[in-house]
């Protein structure tokens, strides 16, 4: 076929070999994963997902107890897991962890950041130390995990993958909420997310976000637990029901899979349809 450089498979590789390739497009066996904020929520069903596709898990937070628990949930079932402390305030903890992941397991495939948190104030009210804390959690400790996880990915030499959880708030402030920090810190995260991608792209390790409205997990349970802002969170949300983690979890698996190796520099949003509509 002159002047294809990318013929397609049927016809030309033979059909088995085809099949093979497409069998493994979601597969992550021989692939180690790091999960920062893997206890919480969202993180959990991310390592348990990543888990099942076959990739050996790290799992950190500040309380190495919880994470420690659920490496072993994970290894009782079958899978290579490791639980370990990490304190996002903290870049020399960040760098640490990261290493600790690299030297357990031999090599770091994969970054799945979940670690995030939320503090609401009105513009009026909004203290230097709780934007300088959203900051640092959502935004400064991205920054330094996804660079001590490309040292690692970057010296193995096999590429790799890396994806952020964001949020629909990367997008679209929030009537009648404080939500200055929480909106900027997200936000930024995309144009983090897509500079990343583009200065490891030569590297092979692709950089992504996973963008969800509200899920069903401790950060959102004041909202959930109150009937009126529960009202008013399912009014925004076409689908007409808040995410479960298992919603986002498959995300997390697509980009870091070799389904997605063509894929970088985007935010994926789980939202019901939020950003669709008005
Ligand atoms: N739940 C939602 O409605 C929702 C919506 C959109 C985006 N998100 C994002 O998804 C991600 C996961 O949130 P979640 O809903 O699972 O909430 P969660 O509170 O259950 O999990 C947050 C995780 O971050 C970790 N973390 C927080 N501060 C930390 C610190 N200083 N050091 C180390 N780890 C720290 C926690 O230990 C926990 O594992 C966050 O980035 C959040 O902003 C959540
Ligand atoms: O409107 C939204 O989609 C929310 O802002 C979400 O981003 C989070 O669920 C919230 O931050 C939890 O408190």
């Amino acid at each position: 076929m002159a002047g294809n450089d990318n013929p397609p498979g049927h016809g030309i590789t033979p059909r088995i070999a085809f099949a093979q390739e497409l069998s493994g497009l979601f597969d992550l066996a021989g692939k180690v994963a790091y999960v920062p904020g893997g206890y919480g929520g969202i993180g959990e069903a991310i390592a348990w997902a990543l888990a099942l596709a076959g990739a050996k898990v790290a799992v950190s937070g500040r309380d190495a107890a919880r994470a420690q628990a659920l490496a072993a949930e994970l290894q009782a079932a079958g899978h290579e897991a490791l639980g370990l402390a990490m304190d996002a305030h903290s870049v020399p903890s960040i760098r640490d962890s990261a290493d600790a992941v690299a030297a357990h397991f031999g090599q770091l495939d994969i970054l799945a950041n979940c670690v995030g948190m939320q503090r609401e104030e009105a513009l009026l009210e909004v203290t230097e130390e709780a934007f300088d804390e959203v900051m640092q959690v959502n935004l400064k400790s991205a920054m330094f995990l996804a660079q001590a996880v490309a040292r690692h990915q970057i010296a193995g030499g096999r590429g790799g993958a890396q994806v952020h959880l964001s949020s629909v708030r990367s997008q679209l402030g929030l009537r009648g909420r404080g939500y200055s920090a929480y909106c900027a810190s997200k936000g930024a995260l995309t144009l983090l997310i897509r500079q990343h991608a583009s200065e490891l792209a030569p590297h092979g390790i692709t950089v992504n976000g996973i963008a969800p409205t509200v899920v069903r997990t401790e950060m959102a349970r004041h909202w959930l637990e109150n009937p009126e802002t529960r009202a008013q969170v399912l009014g925004r949300i076409p689908l007409g029901r808040v995410a479960d983690p298992k919603d986002v979890a498959g995300a997390a698996v697509f980009f870091t899979s070799p389904a997605a190796s063509f894929v970088t520099g985007q935010v994926l949003y789980i939202d019901g349809g939020i950003t669709a509509s008005q």
